[in-house]
């Protein structure tokens, strides 16, 4: 169902100075920057084996990563398990009775295809189902 963990989601205050942090000091290069404004964040993937580290700034106040940086403060968000079946990934999830946040699919960074699990579903771990476009 999972090949790896395609990324942990790190919410941030200053992307820029993270960025900094992560690629400057923890070698790590910058693979893609974008703002999508669907989830009303800006992003920046960055490589660290086949996985990635996602820093995450909100653009608009009712994003979530907005709500969750007024509640905790900046800090580990969440996981995203990469599949290369969305559509059956969600399905044993929704059998096996976990609570869905996406209901289908939707637009993630760099056209990948995503849905989230509720934390309460997953032990308090805010869970992402990721797709990766081909590219
Ligand atoms: C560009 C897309 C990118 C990608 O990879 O492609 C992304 O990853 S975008 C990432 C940001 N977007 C999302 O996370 C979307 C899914 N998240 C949500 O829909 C909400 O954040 C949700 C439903 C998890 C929580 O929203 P809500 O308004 O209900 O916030 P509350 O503060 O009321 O929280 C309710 C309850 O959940 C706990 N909680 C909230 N966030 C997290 C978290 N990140 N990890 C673990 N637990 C979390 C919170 O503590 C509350 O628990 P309670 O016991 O009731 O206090
Ligand atoms: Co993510």
């Amino acid at each position: 169902m999972f090949g790896r963990i395609d990324h942990i989601g790190v919410a941030v205050t200053d992307l820029d100075a993270a960025v900094a942090l992560y690629e400057q000091t923890f070698g790590m290069p910058v693979a893609h920057r974008e703002t999508v404004e669907s989830f009303g964040v800006e992003a920046v993937l960055l490589d660290v084996g086949e996985s990635h580290v996602e820093l995450l700034r909100p653009v608009s106040d009712d994003s979530a990563i907005a709500r969750f940086l007024e509640r905790n403060g900046p800090g580990l968000h969440h996981v995203a398990y990469a599949t290369d079946d969305i559509e059956a990934a969600l399905e044993r999830c929704r059998a096996a009775g976990l609570r869905l946040i996406d209901e289908r699919p939707r637009r993630g960074i760099r056209n990948s295809r995503v849905a989230f699990l509720h934390p309460k579903a997953v032990g308090g771990v805010l869970t992402e189902l990721v797709q990766p476009a081909a590219h």
